[in-house]
């Protein structure tokens, strides 16, 4: 796949199942998420790989984070599925950084382009990918669970797998409604 057909024609696939990229794809994968436009070079981001036993670790995370609110147990047992819905995921925080020239919110959307970027990598490998946030994405207890700080935000689960589903292409959206020239 050329870089201008991922361009034009990608799209999320939420039905995922094994294979997982394989270690040598994952690095691939993981360097693309290292390549994004980063002001002042800060890599104000993490990328924690979750995969195998970890599968089941963020499943008890998300599970006791929403324990105390939640007592409906379909919702508890909806939420302990979520982390099975692919077989790799890739949770990227923030790493926030003071600098004088670069707020906040560069820094988080330099980490956004790294779920767009490992996306992207999965696709040209052939494999599925779909980015999700979620109420969990802002949770405390989820954070603390994975060892990001409070502070510091859930950019993004990308779920990553293969598509167990061959879903129809998506109609093109045009620019026109969304471009003016000056
Ligand atoms: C920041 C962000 C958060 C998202 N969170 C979710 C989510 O929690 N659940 C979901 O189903 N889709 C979520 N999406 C949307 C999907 O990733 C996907 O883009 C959408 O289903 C449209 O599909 P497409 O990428 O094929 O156009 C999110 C997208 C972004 C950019």
């Amino acid at each position: 796949m050329n870089a201008l057909e991922l361009l034009l024609t990608r799209q999320s696939c939420s039905l995922l199942t094994t294979p997982a990229p394989s270690s040598d794809q994952l690095t691939t994968i993981l360097t693309a998420g290292m390549r994004v436009p980063d002001h002042a070079a800060l890599k104000p981001y993490h990328f924690t790989v979750v995969e195998n036993e970890g599968l089941k670790k963020l499943s008890d995370i998300f599970v006791q984070a929403i324990a105390d609110e939640v007592s409906d147990n379909t919702k508890l047992e909806k939420t302990a599925n979520m982390p099975f819905r692919a077989p790799l995921i890739i949770v990227v925080s923030t790493c926030y950084q003071e600098h004088e020239k670069v707020p906040a919110h560069e820094q988080l959307i330099t980490a956004g382009c790294a779920v767009q970027a490992m996306q992207m990598a999965a696709f040209a490998l052939g494999y599925g990918a779909i980015w999700r946030t979620g109420e969990l994405s802002l949770n405390a207890k989820v954070k603390q669970g994975l060892n990001i700080k409070v502070d510091d935000d859930i950019t993004g689960f990308l779920y990553l797998g293969t598509p167990s589903k061959q879903l129809p292409t998506k109609e093109t959206k045009f620019f026109q409604e969304k471009v003016s020239y000056f």
